[in-house]
């Protein structure tokens, strides 16, 4: 059992598995904001033994040193390496902290958000329209980049509505039914592309965009951008270019400057971070916190 479990920031997922988790830890302390500064983040963290954190919060080297006590850390979002992790999981590792993360709980949200945009803005239902003219998405060459949980719902979705599905990832993959693209190709060919790739993995630059050119349309719904901003700066400016932006991409900063840029699509929230995907998470979070106290008996 731990001593004191601390769910730091916004979670998401409490309600959901609140009795299991207070059968799992002498005492739970609950938080459903974000803390404003490492000062914050070591005050709600005093004396944990346990803390799950979603994406919003870094758990950096510094703050892992100075908690003595902690042995679990369960993130509540994905995790994929160290490179694209909020956590410090080289020091969580040196000091034996246990940390682990969760993968496919936010999948469909995302599929959902970008078809429903890709929809309005091929058949012009809102104020913008890809063409003069209404296209379906029958036909449209679609390029996935990324091809792990998401991107796979993604390109399925795709090739239900009969687009022209190809993708790019790290590595081929013999089961994937969709035709693999060296990066530059994907770009220059698809009409739409659509990235799915872990955080701080960015991919395309200047030439990237170059390779893309004009009349296109880019998606990006992963955490923070897999692409160089100026780049993206001057190529959004060229006419009949459109970006899908999910929130846990921007800045707002970001929103702030593109706001009232019709070719600029921004989510108000969060894709993935459904009622349903919580419930998901929060099962996950659970099992990963048991086998964790099963492994220690
Ligand atoms: N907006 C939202 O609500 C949600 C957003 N996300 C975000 O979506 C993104 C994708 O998540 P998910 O699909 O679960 O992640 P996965 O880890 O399942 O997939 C990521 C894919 O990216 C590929 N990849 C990694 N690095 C490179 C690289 N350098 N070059 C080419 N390909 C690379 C991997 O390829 P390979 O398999 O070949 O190694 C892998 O297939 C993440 O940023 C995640 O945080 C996730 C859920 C909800
Ligand atoms: O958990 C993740 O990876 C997310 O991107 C949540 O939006």
């Amino acid at each position: 059992m731990f001593k004191r479990t601390v769910l730091i920031d916004n979670t998401g997922i409490d309600e959901f598995v609140l009795q299991e988790l207070k059968a799992l830890t002498e005492e739970l302390i609950i938080y459903h904001d974000i803390p404003k500064s490492k000062n914050e983040i070591l005050l709600r963290a005093d004396k944990a033994d346990a803390i799950l954190v979603s994406w919003n919060t870094n758990l950096s080297s510094d703050i892992i040193e100075v908690l003595p006590e902690l042995r679990y850390i369960g993130m509540c979002c994905s995790l994929y390496d160290e490179a694209s992790s909020n956590v410090d999981i080289i020091t969580a590792g040196r000091k034996n902290i246990v940390v682990k993360g969760v993968r496919d709980y936010g999948d469909q949200g995302v599929v959902e958000f970008i078809f429903s945009e890709l929809i309005r803005l091929f058949l012009g239902l809102g104020n913008r329209s890809f063409r003069s003219e209404a296209v379906e998405l029958g036909g449209i060459k679609f390029g996935v980049v990324g091809m792990g949980s998401v991107g796979r719902k993604v390109a399925d979705a795709a090739a239900f509505f009969n687009m022209e599905v190809n993708y790019y990832s790290r590595t081929i993959k013999e089961e994937i039914p969709y035709k693999y693209l060296p990066l530059s190709e994907l770009l220059s060919q698809c009409d739409v592309i659509s990235l799915h790739l872990p955080r701080n993995t960015v991919l395309i630059d200047e030439q990237g965009f170059k390779e893309i050119g004009a009349g296109k349309v880019l998606i990006n719904t992963g955490l923070g951008f897999s692409f160089e901003r100026m780049a993206f700066d001057e190529w959004i400016g060229q006419e009949g270019n459109f970006a899908i932006l999910d929130t846990d991409s921007i800045t707002t900063e970001f929103r702030n400057e593109y706001r009232t840029l019709a070719n600029v699509i921004m989510n108000e929230r969060v894709s993935g971070f459904t009622r349903n995907a919580r419930k998901r998470l929060s099962q996950k979070v659970i099992d990963n916190m048991r086998s964790y106290l099963r492994s220690r008996c």
